[in-house]
């Protein structure tokens, strides 16, 4: 059976350019009303991500289903989707009331249209300014450009790539602000690319982490905060940086390469784990407590660092 609550759904995507492996076998399910951020480095895909859902790139396999309907092979017009581009979505030497004209789709009377654009840039405080062209904008105001014309099309599926990139912090904020807004008032899912985790996890119903090719976490900021999949997912959240060191399992202790035991979740004798923790969690460790300080009760001695952490603060990445 279809599950029309499913308003984006990816099966088994994998994408090749050339002989280069971009995604491996990725599988999502966005329901409506989901504000769904894409996590990951500079380069894992995002944008192509963004592109085969819009229509405007194939997936080398696996298929592509919006609202219920199979569009793996239906043209970008015709899939009721929105895509906000990197760079800005409008035309350099229109007046950016006409670019946002060009989201909105339909037959309408020219009266309706005008007023759907008019809606489309209140939204976005841009009314007074329709009639300018792209050069006499700020950034702020060429990205809230941009997220007009994707309002303007009313699409179901809205797909935001890096929106707040080389925005100052204040507006950033403010925009974050308006894109959750825009999001509520709108019926359908909103997409949201980024390589900023903090971005993430202040926007997101749900956050898909992208790691080597593959989702390696799709969940609620919550989730992904305690209880991160992978070192690479606690790494990209950018809470600040993830120091690991890899532990096995020998008779009932967590052994360290340099000898140091440690207590952690069951596992077989033999297996192998990371433990890391951020270096924020670390404490400097009080001078009384210096000196042969390996086994400080409750917390891991960092070495290094000279600090202590809590063991509760360490996550662990078993198998
Ligand atoms: N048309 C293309 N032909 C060949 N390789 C491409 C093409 N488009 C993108 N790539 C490569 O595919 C990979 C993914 O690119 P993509 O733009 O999707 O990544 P991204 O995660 O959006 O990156 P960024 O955060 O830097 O924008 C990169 O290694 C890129 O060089």
């Amino acid at each position: 059976m279809v599950d029309c609550m499913q308003v984006v759904q990816l099966n088994n995507i994998s994408l090749r350019y050339d002989h280069d492996n971009v995604m491996d076998e990725i599988s999502v399910s966005v329901h409506e009303g989901e504000y769904v951020v894409i996590l990951g480095a500079s380069g894992c895909g995002k944008t192509s991500l963004l592109r085969m859902i819009a229509g405007l790139i194939a997936p080398t396999s696996g298929t592509i289903f919006l609202s219920g309907r199979d569009v793996t092979r239906v043209a970008p017009r015709h899939r009721d989707v929105a895509l906000v581009p990197q760079q800005a979505g409008v035309y350099p030497h229109w007046p950016i009331g006409r670019s946002i004209g060009m989201g909105v789709r339909g037959r309408l009377s020219r009266a309706d249209r005008e007023q759907r654009i008019r809606e489309a840039a209140q939204m976005v405080d841009l009314e007074s300014l329709l009639d300018r062209l792209p050069e006499q904008l700020s950034g702020g105001q060429l990205r809230r450009a941009a997220v007009a014309k994707a309002i303007a099309s009313r699409a179901s599926v809205r797909l935001l790539d890096e929106p707040l990139s080389a925005i100052d912090a204040n507006l950033r904020f403010q925009i974050e602000k308006d894109l959750l807004r825009l999001h509520h008032q709108s019926p359908g899912v909103t997409l949201h690319v980024t390589h900023d985790g903090a971005e993430a996890m202040r926007l997101a119903s749900r956050v898909a982490v992208i790691e080597d090719g593959r989702i390696a976490q799709f969940d609620t900021p919550e989730q992904l905060r305690t209880r991160p999949a992978t070192p690479g997912v606690a790494s990209a959240l950018g809470r600040s940086a993830l120091i690991t060191i890899p532990v096995t399992q020998i008779d009932g202790a967590w052994v360290s390469e340099d000898g140091r035991r440690v207590g952690g979740p069951d596992a077989a004798t033999g297996s192998s784990a990371v433990l890391g923790y951020y270096e924020e969690d670390l404490q400097p460790l009080e001078k009384a407590e210096s000196g042969e300080g390996s086994a400080i009760a409750g917390r891991w001695f960092d070495h290094q660092r000279n600090a202590t952490v809590d063991h509760d603060r360490i996550f662990w990445f078993v198998g």
